[in-house]
């Protein structure tokens, strides 16, 4: 099948001659069986590959099975893959069969295969080379035949150079490298997938098309698109859903475009919306210190009661807490280090109180996080360029878990 047969067939939209180039390399290796490793950014279209090796292979019968090996928690995905017996472990009531099990005759896309911890990563090396695996809590060996697409968005090799994947598992998987290009990398087909994004979700949403004015292109050109084919897919159904005007202005684009640091964008934003972004940013950096203060309070009351609700104790043993909590507070001269919190009474306004209520009122308003959550974890893949592992250090939670929260908030 030919590079543009296979475009029609999977809805690959663009010409560029880097992504001519992976469907080649996609289309090529698919009848060989080998193993194939997908690189790319978030988003660019990794999955889409994975199944177009599916179904130009010889297993296209047999089932696909898509596993986000970063959104299962540790503690569970050996069983997920490999499946288990009954009583292997608390909770295993029945035996269960894994995915491997499942997709035998078939092939298994491992998505974010750089988040296997290292004990799955060597009974996935033993199937890689044998079809050999067992299933936790049983020592007989079974076999399946199972054909392994990977894809990762991190530089797998470097967790090799830091220990954290294996090095054979890295070459088994790398029998074939296939990178897919980030939309940066050709820029030519931006207005293309946008001008197809934008006519389907016409369509999806019966409203009148949507005509781009010559600097609305240029924008969406010029963008980064850290978020790449998903990002514009998404950007297009909101100006689509959202955009009263159906011919739409550089101006426009803008109010749905994040706002890049030392953008290239060629339209001047105007000083109001600069300013807006301003006040967002420090609005994000409060609550994000708020969510912080949550959790040192957090744990500070779980210290309180772990110490038998004795204050003092606790609040001298662990400064860090009090330093944390009261940074951008001057402690009355005395107390800086170490103070008691009394039980708030109505009528107690003494300066302890004051603090603690000064804090409780806070404690309040952080509750609405819940909300913001989302905001706060778009903001942070922004900031970082969508780079997970840079913007989960920055929100203070692992990168696992925003990889979770990603698919839980659907962003
Ligand atoms: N060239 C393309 N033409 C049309 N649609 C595309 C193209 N590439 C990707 N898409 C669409 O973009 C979205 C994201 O693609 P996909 O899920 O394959 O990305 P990914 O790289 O696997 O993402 P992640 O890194 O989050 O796993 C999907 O809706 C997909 O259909």
């Amino acid at each position: 099948m030919d590079t543009q047969n296979i475009k029609q067939r999977f809805g690959i939209i663009g010409n560029s001659p880097l992504l001519n180039r992976a469907i080649d390399i996609a289309s090529q290796v698919a009848p060989t069986d080998m193993s194939v490793l997908i690189t790319g950014e978030s988003g660019s279209g990794k999955e889409v590959f994975s199944h177009i090796i599916h179904q130009l292979s010889a297993r296209k019968h047999g089932a696909f099975i898509a596993v986000n090996c970063g959104a299962i928690p540790e503690g569970t995905i050996d069983s997920e893959l490999f499946g288990h017996e009954k009583g292997s472990f608390t909770g295993a009531h029945e035996a269960r069969k894994g995915y491997f099990e499942v997709a035998n005759g078939g092939t298994i896309f491992l998505d974010e295969v750089a988040e296997l911890p290292l004990g799955t990563q060597a009974r996935l090396l033993r199937i890689l080379e044998s079809g050999e695996y067992l299933r936790v809590g049983s020592s007989k060996v079974q076999k399946t035949d199972v054909r392994i697409i990977a894809a990762t968005n991190v530089d797998v090799y470097n967790r090799v150079k830091n220990g954290k994947f294996r090095e054979d598992l890295y070459y088994r998987l790398n029998t074939v490298p296939l990178r897919i290009p980030p939309l940066h990398e050709r820029k030519e087909d931006i207005y293309l997938l946008f001008r197809k994004f934008a006519a389907d979700f016409s369509d999806k949403y019966r409203s009148p098309g949507l005509q781009l004015e010559p600097d609305a292109i240029q924008i969406l050109t010029n963008y980064s698109w850290p978020g790449n084919v998903r990002q514009l897919k998404n950007i297009a159904e909101q100006i689509c859903v959202l955009e009263k005007d159906r011919n739409v202005t550089g101006q426009a684009i803008l109010n749905y475009i994040p706002n890049e640091a030392g953008s290239n964008l060629p339209m001047a934003i105007n000083s109001t919306s600069k300013e807006d972004f301003t006040e967002r940013d420090i609005l994000y950096k409060v609550l994000f210190d708020m969510k912080k203060d949550m959790v040192e309070l957090k744990k500070l009351v779980a210290e309180i009661i772990q110490h038998g609700g004795n204050t003092a104790t606790v609040l001298a043993d662990n400064p860090q807490y009090i330093n944390q909590l009261y940074r951008d507070v001057e402690l009355p001269v005395g107390q800086e280090h170490a103070f008691t919190i009394q039980q708030p009474t109505p009528n107690n306004n003494n300066s302890n109180n004051d603090y603690f209520a000064h804090d409780a009122e806070e404690v309040e308003e952080s509750l609405s996080l819940v909300d913001k959550e989302s905001d706060l974890i778009k903001k942070a893949l922004k900031k970082h360029k969508g780079k997970r592992k840079f913007a989960a250090q920055e929100l203070g939670i692992s990168e696992r878990t925003l990889y979770r929260k990603i698919k839980e908030l659907n962003l």
